[in-house]
């Protein structure tokens, strides 16, 4: 049996996350406009409004989809070209654990990022295993995936992402729905993780100490820097749009 993952155990070295010119639309609409950024710090945030394209611009990170035009790096790594070299490089959380699971039980949807990496079946078995052992849970090894709660089954998210240690964790609204001990016990846990942490939110209060904040508005940088001034500019336009009509102005 496989020693306990040690999320831990890794170097503290920061990725640099690239985005040069990108531009993303869909059906002749624009959703993401010349999104140039060149970042090496260890935990980002990104906010903005509902469809300002925060979803769009981490799933261009991840590589799931391709941009128009520009380009995109995460540790040197075009992750839309190369999908073995991403497994590697990037790993994201979604905001329901149901759009990620597809396997029936615990252990092999812990063990499929990690044979879609190139790992033997066995190997990654033992790999799944340790990861689960690693938050004492290898009791969930044979368990359908059904059985869990939802909070449950975004912890089996969160251990299928780090069982493969990727470079970088994208978030996208990795706690909506999630009680105050389950969201506070994930929090912990990706407090401690040494890997690049992209955080999507509504909520500025959990960027609190991040080291950079992105704020997406209509598909553009409307402005990014040091968490603390980027949040007050946010929440300050924020409570502007909230006295006008709200859902008139929405994107999309
Ligand atoms: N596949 C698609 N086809 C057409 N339009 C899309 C598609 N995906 C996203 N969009 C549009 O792109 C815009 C940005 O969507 P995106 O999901 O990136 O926004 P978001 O900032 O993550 O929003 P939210 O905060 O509501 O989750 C929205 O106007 C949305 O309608």
């Amino acid at each position: 049996m496989n020693a306990p993952l040690d999320i831990s155990a890794r170097s503290l070295t920061a990725t640099r996350l690239q985005m040069a010119g990108v531009c993303y639309g869909k059906g002749g609409v624009d959703i993401l406009t010349d999104v140039t950024l060149d970042l090496t710090e260890r935990r980002i945030g990104i906010v903005g409004r509902n469809g300002s394209g925060k979803s769009t611009l981490v799933r261009l990170l991840c590589g799931l989809i391709a941009p128009d035009s520009g380009e995109v790096r995460v540790g040197g790594i075009d992750c839309f070209a190369d999908r073995r070299a991403a497994l590697r490089t990037v790993g994201i959380l979604f905001q329901n654990p149901d759009h990620q699971i597809i396997f029936p039980t615990v252990g092999e949807e812990v063990a499929f990022g990690l044979r879609q990496m190139g790992h033997a079946k066995t190997e990654a078995r033992k790999m799944a295993h340790a990861a689960l052992e690693g938050f004492g849970r290898t009791d969930w090894y044979d368990r359908p995936v059904q059985t869990l709660s939802q909070g449950q089954r975004h912890l089996v998210c969160l251990i299928s992402v780090l069982a493969m240690q990727p470079k970088v964790i994208v978030l996208d609204e990795p706690f909506s729905g999630l009680d105050i001990p389950t969201t506070r016990a994930l929090r912990r846990v990706l407090d401690d993780i040494d890997a690049t942490l992209v955080h999507v939110t509504h909520d500025p209060g959990s960027l609190a100490g991040y080291d950079h904040v992105i704020w997406l508005s209509e598909g553009r940088i409307a402005d990014q820097g040091r968490a603390e001034p980027v949040l007050a500019h946010f929440l300050d336009q924020m409570d502007r749009e909230g006295d006008r009509d709200a859902f008139a102005d929405l994107s999309g």
